[in-house]
């Protein structure tokens, strides 16, 4: 007989099913039906016992709940199995009204459903409830861990990471190798955050942060079918018995990297490089602390960090490449801007020339707009409250399609279009908006919230500004080194248009991953690191 580990997805929502039915009839005829009358958003019809789950079945979540947001409206409300119900926000105003006027109603996220048994989930970060821990911890990365300081201080890591990639990519244009893209960004961003993080060896047989790549991808699979578990409500806990075992083996996997790396931390002593390890330990240590962390709590959030911090970089650049490759004269704009702040042949473009590079950021912003890492962010309402009128109780969970918010056509023209411009003042300005979200205005003095791949509010996104370092110069980095030519199978025919860049999207998952990795051939342009150049 097959292990319960290894249940297909389809065998696993039957087994689901079955819970229901048994469970509904049991709490039914032991609670009854509740008294209270509440004024709750729209909803689509629904199926007994499952509401409204086959709704989301066979698509990204992010697009069956803008397919239901076009039919439905930008608020509406939907029955996950008996006991769950999720709110879905899917406009910027409502959106709004969260992050501003409710923020704090909203600043729990639902839990995952083998909480305190495996992958660290009782002492993680991302999942902790709004409390002691979790205002703690975002003080720390704000403060020291994530903060301009510390992203400073790591700046000879990122480059030297960068480096790396560069001549990797040197290599294969000398050889005139197909790369595939995809793969080489998730190895390079993987390599930094695991030298920023734990000085983690990123080379050799024994390469950690290889090791660590691996552990990442398995925990997001198996992330997402543990989030389904939580339609099982009371029952969720069940759903340790079918992934359960892989969740634990995957945690001692990661756990004996990092018993190992914090073993070499503690014997090297005081090191002049302190990475986040260091600074977490010393805090770990401290007594007086504000609050006491466990050596779990530590390793808990350095895997957050990599789980939160590692693809979601990497995606957004190769979208970024994909839409540059596609738009011959939108890259050729940007490397004009590169050299006119860099000048030609001189020296590789650095994190310091990014403020000066307006059109750079407005490049990276359109993707992150129309191209979301994380497509739908998942809270979990602390309190009774209300929401354009309408009743949100406590424990429903809100889904903020972060998607359709940036795709919203009331406040974005011809969302659809990739068109950077929209991010500077005026088509040919040098300047960028303000704020970080684009400007309009909902009242004289309240802003709309419409440009969300961070998130927003207190449960935002802390890494966003280590984020934007690493993406904005990788691409200023690639673009100034190299021209790109699309796998076109050899025959191409000169007379016609060069081969564009496939930009299907997975059709699973939380975020907007591309369907084929950006395979091409880097032909190149200038080489900073040839004799003299640096
Ligand atoms: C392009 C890159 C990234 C994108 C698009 C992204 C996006 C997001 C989004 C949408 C959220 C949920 C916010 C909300 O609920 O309002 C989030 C949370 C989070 N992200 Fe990022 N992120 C990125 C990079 C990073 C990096 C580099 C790190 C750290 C190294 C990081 C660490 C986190 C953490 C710890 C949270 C949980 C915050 C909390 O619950 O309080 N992210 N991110």
């Amino acid at each position: 007989m097959a292990s319960l580990s290894t249940l297909t997805n389809t065998q696993y929502y039957f087994l689901c099913l079955f819970i229901w039915v048994l469970s509904i009839f049991l709490l039914r005829s032991v609670f009854g039906k509740p008294t209270k009358k509440v004024h709750l958003p729209p909803s689509p019809p629904a199926l007994p016992l499952i509401g409204h789950l086959h709704l989301l079945a066979g698509s990204s979540i992010y697009k069956s709940l803008h397919k239901l947001s076009l039919q439905h409206g930008p608020l509406f409300c939907l029955r996950l199995g008996p006991y769950r119900t999720m709110v879905v926000v899917s406009s910027a105003s409502i959106a709004t009204e969260v992050f501003k006027a409710n923020d704090l109603a909203f600043s729990n996220r639902p839990a995952l459903a083998i909480e305190d048994k495996a992958l660290y989930a009782g002492a993680g970060f991302f999942n902790a409830p709004y409390g002691k821990y979790w205002r703690f911890m975002k003080k720390l990365s704000m403060t020291q861990l994530l903060g301009t300081a510390q992203i400073e201080h790591s700046r000879s890591i990122r480059r030297e990471e960068l480096v790396q990639f560069l001549c990797k990519l040197f290599d294969s244009a000398q050889r005139r190798e197909l790369v595939d893209l995809g793969t080489e960004l998730m190895r390079f961003t993987n390599n930094s955050t695991c030298k920023m993080a734990m000085s983690a060896k990123v080379s050799g047989d024994s390469s950690e942060a290889e090791q660590i790549r691996a552990l990442v991808k398995e925990s997001l699979q198996l992330g997402s079918k543990l989030y389904l578990g939580d339609v099982l409500g009371p029952f969720k806990r069940l759903s340790f018995w079918m992934y359960g075992k892989k969740a634990i083996d995957l945690t001692m996997r990661y756990d004996a990297i990092l018993e190992r790396l914090w073993k070499e931390h503690e014997e090297s002593g005081k090191r002049d490089n302190e990475d986040l390890m260091d600074i977490l330990i010393k805090v770990y240590k401290d007594e007086k602390a504000e609050f006491k962390m466990t050596r779990t709590h530590v390793k808990a959030f350095l895997l957050d960090l990599f789980i939160a911090g590692t693809s979601t970089s990497a995606d957004i650049i190769q979208w970024t490449m994909s839409e540059l490759i596609n738009h011959p004269q939108m890259f050729k704009k940007l490397r004009d801007e590169i050299v006119s702040v860099v000048g030609t042949g001189t020296r590789l473009v650095e994190e310091m020339d990014v403020p000066n590079l307006p059109y750079l950021q407005a490049v990276v912003k359109e993707t992150l707009r129309m191209y979301p890492a994380i497509a739908v962010t998942a809270r979990e309402c602390r309190e009774d409250c209300k929401i354009k009128g309408y009743d949100i109780s406590q424990n429903t969970m809100l889904a903020i399609n972060l998607y359709s918010i940036m795709r919203d056509p009331k406040v974005w023209d011809n969302p659809n279009e990739f068109r950077p411009e929209r991010f500077l003042v005026s088509n040919n300005s040098k300047v960028l908006h303000k704020h970080q979200n684009h400007e309009n205005e909902l009242t004289s003095h309240q802003s709309l919230i419409d440009f969300v791949p961070f998130g927003a509010g207190r449960r935002g996104c802390p890494g966003s500004t280590l984020a934007y370092t690493t993406i904005n110069q990788t691409i200023a980095a690639i673009v100034q080194c190299f021209d790109w030519k699309v796998r076109d199978g050899g025959d191409h025919d000169h007379d016609q248009a060069p081969p564009k860049v496939d930009m299907e999207v997975e059709n699973s998952g939380f975020g907007l991953t591309k369907a084929q990795s950006l395979v091409c051939l880097p032909i190149v342009h200038f080489n900073p690191f040839a004799a003299n150049s640096m």
